[in-house]
């Protein structure tokens, strides 16, 4: 990974010099070492090919993040590529390693959509090996048989269906709304319309939600296949000012729909207090009877800006915690985001990492601090491929993410 340009390293003199006070050297050190953190976790050489006795690709699930987007990630490209590969210590950085019902449902979606020969795909497997075949496009059933996300389920199946030769249908069961994940309004009010800026295109219905601990969900993805990604170089590189603020406040199941109200309202504080002129449009509901399973309480906000980009906040209820709570958590987790200068918020960051790899030309992305998600999905893009990434630090937070990707094509629409 390229380095270039550094940002200056910052002053170790503190600005009351000569008559140093403590605060200051403490507050000068801190800066440096979070500037030496950030160097750190940008490694400039490549990292290093390893491949078993029969060829396969080695991937270390322990690497950074060390969970199951690794999984996620090096499945879909083995899959897009045609790279046989051995991942081992998977989600060695969990309190529980191994695979969880999420984990081993996509893996084996992914395997179906190529016609895939998966190895010691099980819950609690910490090593697997996949032997991808040719993409295929159909209709294809995946069921965590828990709350187990089906938006990240979506998140390593969509990227393959890109390059099957006609429109391909997902029917996926678990949960839609759930801790840890995107919630499937996040998918669907954040990713997908920037996923489009891509030229990835799918439609999402969403049949039945699911929360945790029940699951239940049930939503049909409809998937385009495209030629080709193209990088997209302008649209998330200037942040423009926030122009509007959109909110969804609900409740499922036995709980009132007076809890979504009190959830909105918070939300309107919280927006009032931190956007004061920033224009709020807000739904509050419950999910009707038959359209959820289980009971649930949440939001979603999501903050467009000037240029078209979108920055969300989402939170979920816990037990014994206030319903104004969830709604406080929502704004503050966007305020956040906000508050980066980025043009995306640190999930949708490392979301578009596999996008940018794979696209044809081009992708700057004006960041926040590098998540360690990103960190780990541009590691796993580096090893797999020969997309180069460059990290260019603007000030000690924010940077441009820049990636000249490899342009992979379709090779059923090629011609
Ligand atoms: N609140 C959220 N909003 C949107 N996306 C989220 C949110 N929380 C997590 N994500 C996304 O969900 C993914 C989680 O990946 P991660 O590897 O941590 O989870 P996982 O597959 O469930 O595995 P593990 O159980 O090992 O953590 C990331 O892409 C992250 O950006």
């Amino acid at each position: 990974m390229r380095l270039d340009p550094l940002p200056a390293p910052p002053r170790l003199r503190c600005r009351c010099w000569p008559t140093s006070c403590l605060f200051c050297i403490c507050r000068s050190l801190k800066s440096v070492l979070a500037f030496k953190a950030q160097m750190a976790a940008i490694p400039k050489e490549r990292p290093k090919q390893e491949f078993d006795i029969d060829g396969r690709q080695i991937i270390d699930g322990s690497v950074l993040e060390g969970g199951g987007q690794i999984l996620r990630n090096a499945a879909a490209l083995s899959c897009i590529l045609g790279i046989p590969i051995r991942v081992t210590n998977i989600r060695a950085g969990r309190d529980k390693p191994g695979l969880r019902p999420q984990h081993m449902t996509g893996l084996n979606l992914i395997a179906s959509l190529c016609s895939g020969k998966l190895e010691k795909c099980a819950v609690g497997s910490c090593e697997i090996t996949m032997d991808p075949g040719p993409i295929r496009a159909g209709h294809f059933v995946a069921d965590t048989k828990t709350a187990g996300s089906i938006c990240l389920l979506m998140q390593a199946a969509l990227p393959c269906l890109l390059f099957s030769p006609a429109d391909s249908s997902l029917q996926l069961k678990g949960g839609t709304n759930c801790d840890m994940a995107p919630q499937i309004d996040y998918t669907t009010m954040i990713f997908k319309p920037i996923a489009e800026k891509f030229e990835m295109h799918f439609e999402v219905d969403i049949k039945r939600r699911g929360y945790y601990p029940k699951g239940g969900g049930e939503v049909v993805v409809t998937s385009h296949p495209t030629k080709c990604l193209v990088g997209v170089s302008d649209a998330l590189s200037q942040r423009g000012d926030l122009v509007k603020i959109y909110s969804r406040s609900f409740v499922a199941g036995n709980l009132p729909e007076h809890l979504a109200n009190k959830v909105s309202q918070s939300i309107s504080k919280s927006v009032r207090q931190n956007f004061p002129k920033v224009e709020l449009k807000q739904d509050s509901l419950k999910e009707p009877e038959g359209a959820a399973v289980g009971s649930g309480l949440g939001a979603i906000v999501v903050a467009e800006t000037s240029t078209g980009c979108l920055l969300g906040g989402s939170a979920l209820g816990k037990p014994r915690s206030p319903a104004e709570e969830t709604g406080a958590a929502a704004v503050r987790e966007l305020a956040e985001a906000v508050s980066s200068g980025g043009c995306v918020d640190q999930h949708l960051q490392d979301q578009l990492i596999l996008l940018m790899t794979l696209a044809q030309g081009q992708t700057k992305v004006l960041c926040g601090p590098l998540t360690l998600h990103s960190q780990t999905a541009i590691h796993i893009a580096r090893l797999m491929t020969k997309a180069e990434f460059t990290v260019e630090m603007l000030d000690k937070n924010k940077c441009i993410l820049t990636c000249d990707g490899i342009g992979h094509v379709n090779s059923y629409l090629a011609s």
